[in-house]
């Protein structure tokens, strides 16, 4: 009778805990081309195609072993391991942008990935790259109408000027990386996936940063956050993954995590 009832009205802990990313064993391998010592002459290059032989500078980089866990909505989930430990490929992975070697990534909805890299037009004006990003996301021309002024004001960018009339490349690397925040903090996202990009705004303009998150997490998305910084994972996650050498080294909240990872690191 139980069971009946569970499965009609599904329990408040139930409904609270909806995945949204599940990572099942998941393996990502670069490969890094034309790494051999000896010269690559054409010719060399076109006998090994013809007798089907690989390429004799390869190189493989494995660079996330093995990782398995679940987010669910509402969560803000922090990355955090030494450098190269494998942070932004998983992130990368998780958005769908590199293939399983083995494994497998299931996400629920559409991932953003959010990264200081993230593609804008450095030629075109921000206005331009504003509306630009935003239907890149999927945003309604409308839609980027109606959000147009909160996102400048939130960038900050024209704060001291008029400068959102003026191209990407004029900006300095901070104001451009506000700009790309701020626009694809406009979207409700249903997973957003953020690459050290708190640590480029000043002070001010993290604090904002970090409310937006907190309210993207309100709008029921989850959030990742791939950062060095641990006071900006601490405000603005609640539970950590620590990856080293691309393994899940801890899966927990995050002051536990963090307390381990800096009795480690001795920072
Ligand atoms: N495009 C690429 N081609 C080949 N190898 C790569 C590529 N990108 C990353 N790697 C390698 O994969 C491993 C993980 O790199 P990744 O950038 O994911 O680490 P990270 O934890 O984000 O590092 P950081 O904290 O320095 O940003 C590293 O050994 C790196 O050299």
């Amino acid at each position: 009778m139980a069971e009946q009832m569970d499965a009609v009205q599904p329990t408040a802990a139930a409904q609270e805990r909806i995945p949204t990313v599940i990572a099942d064993e998941l393996h990502i391998v670069y490969r890094v081309y034309g790494t051999g010592t000896g010269k690559g002459s054409a010719t060399a290059a076109l006998s090994r195609i013809v007798r089907r032989r690989p390429s004799v500078g390869v190189r493989e980089v494995h660079a996330v072993k093995g990782v398995s866990f679940t987010a669910y909505r509402g969560e803000s989930i922090g990355l955090i391991g030494s450098n190269g430990s494998g942070k932004s490929t998983l992130l990368k992975a998780v958005a769908g942008l590199l293939p399983a070697e083995r494994g497998k990534v299931y996400t629920h909805g559409q991932p953003s990935l959010l990264g200081v890299n993230a593609a804008l037009m450095n030629d075109l004006t921000g206005e331009k790259n504003v509306v630009l990003g935003g239907l890149a996301m999927g945003m309604s021309r409308e839609q980027v109408r109606e959000r147009y002024d909160e996102i400048v004001d939130f960038s900050g960018i024209n704060e001291k000027g008029d400068f959102i009339s003026l191209p990407m490349r004029t900006y300095s690397s901070g104001m451009a990386a506000r700009l790309r925040f701020s626009i694809a903090a406009a979207k409700d996202h249903d997973v957003l996936l953020i690459d050290e990009a708190l640590a480029t705004g000043d002070r001010a303009f993290q604090k904002r940063s970090e409310a937006r998150i907190r309210e993207l997490r309100k709008e029921a998305g989850t959030v990742f956050l791939v950062s060095h910084n641990n006071n900006s994972i601490r405000d603005t996650c609640d539970r950590v993954l620590w990856l080293e050498r691309g393994e899940l080294l801890m899966d927990g909240p995050t002051d536990e995590v963090i307390k381990a990872y800096e009795k480690q690191t001795g920072k």
